[in-house]
């Protein structure tokens, strides 16, 4: 089997993208966010309170014939931004381009942080991450891919993100359409529950490549590339008027402002990301101040190649064993 599903940005910076999916008997349409760096499959739904609802729309287990409820089943996850939600699990069909898992744990929100109910696009997440990382307690569930992995033609998921426009997910097959030149695979550490692979280093514009092991997790769910300060120090220093404000927490500079583009190495690949995606977006609507779409990761923790950095390539998660990653240019 094979699946195909459109990840669609929800505003003009690409801070997230949605896939439409649906749940239950008869189906039930939701827009979630894949989240390769989590993995904890949640929803809106009729158990969120209204007043955290915001637009989103819900999962209503009690109105499909199929969902049945984890009983003792339990989930709360913290995300690293300081985002939050946890609540109670069903067990429903779950489909994604087409593709269906019969007895998917579908969480359903009882409480979420201002931060979720402010985005209003967002019914909920849809982690791909490793399924070691899920919080439901005390039986922990699989994500999406484990449940529909077997099945698949091939055991792999693909992210073709765009810049301001639909890309797609596709699932069991790797569309050659949809890359240019080679696929380049390195190993994957699973063992954080992240899809953790070693970038071979960097070049800031035309410069000359700077070869060093970057270790970080390609993570569809964050919107940004974090990595090592100095790196992000070295990139900022040519661009004008750039400062690391304090206030907006991370490199700001005049939205007018020349920006280099950004290269990082898979093995001997190279990907290049376009300035036009480093200037992220304005800091409020219409200012002439712009956050830059490459921040530093020391207050993150880990580096992340979050969807300024996958927007630039065609990768695929290849969960097969050993897991790897494969990354190309499009
Ligand atoms: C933040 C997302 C999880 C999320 C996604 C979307 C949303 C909104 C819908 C409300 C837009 C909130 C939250 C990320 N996913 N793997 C994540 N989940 N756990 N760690 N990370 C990565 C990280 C960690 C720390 C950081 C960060 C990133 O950005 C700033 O500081």
């Amino acid at each position: 089997a094979t699946g195909s599903a459109a990840a669609e940005p929800i505003d003009e910076s690409d801070q997230a993208y949605i896939t439409p999916v649906t749940i239950g008997t008869p189906p039930q349409t939701l827009e979630l966010d894949v989240d390769t760096g989590s993995s904890d499959l949640w929803v809106f739904s009729s158990h969120t309170p209204p007043s955290q609802i915001h637009g989103q729309q819900i999962y209503s287990p009690n109105k499909s014939s199929t969902a049945k409820l984890l009983e003792g089943h339990t989930w709360s996850i913290t995300y690293g931004d300081g985002s939050a939600s946890r609540g109670n699990v069903y067990i429903d069909n779950f489909t994604v381009g087409g593709l269906t898992a019969e007895k998917q744990a579908v969480q359903c929100a009882q409480q979420v942080s201002a931060s979720f109910t402010r985005e209003t696009h967002v019914d909920g997440l849809i982690g791909l991450g490793f399924s070691t990382l899920n919080t439901v307690s005390p039986k922990s569930q699989l994500t999406f891919f484990d449940n529909v992995k077997s099945g698949l033609d091939s055991p792999v998921f693909t992210a073709d993100l765009k810049h301001g426009a639909a890309g797609t997910y596709d699932f069991g097959f790797v569309d050659k359409a949809k890359y240019s030149g080679e696929i380049t695979y390195v190993p994957v550490n699973p063992d954080p529950g992240y899809w953790a692979f070693n970038s071979s280093g960097y070049a800031i514009g035309s410069g000359k490549f700077s070869a060093s092991a970057i270790t970080g997790i390609a993570d569809t769910g964050t919107s940004l590339l974090y990595l090592p300060t100095a790196i992000v120090t070295a990139y900022y220093r040519q661009v004008e008027g750039a400062t690391n404000s304090r206030t907006y927490g991370g490199y700001v500079f005049p939205c007018s402002s020349s920006l280099p583009s950004f290269t990082f190495g898979v093995a001997d690949a190279r990907i290049t990301i376009p300035s036009a995606y480093i200037n992220y977006a304005p800091i409020t609507p219409g200012s002439s101040t712009c956050f830059g779409g490459l921040q530093s990761s020391s207050g993150v923790g880990i580096n992340i190649f979050g969807d300024v950095a996958l927007k630039a390539a065609f990768v695929v998660f290849n969960g097969g064993s050993p897991p790897t990653i494969g990354w190309a240019q499009k």
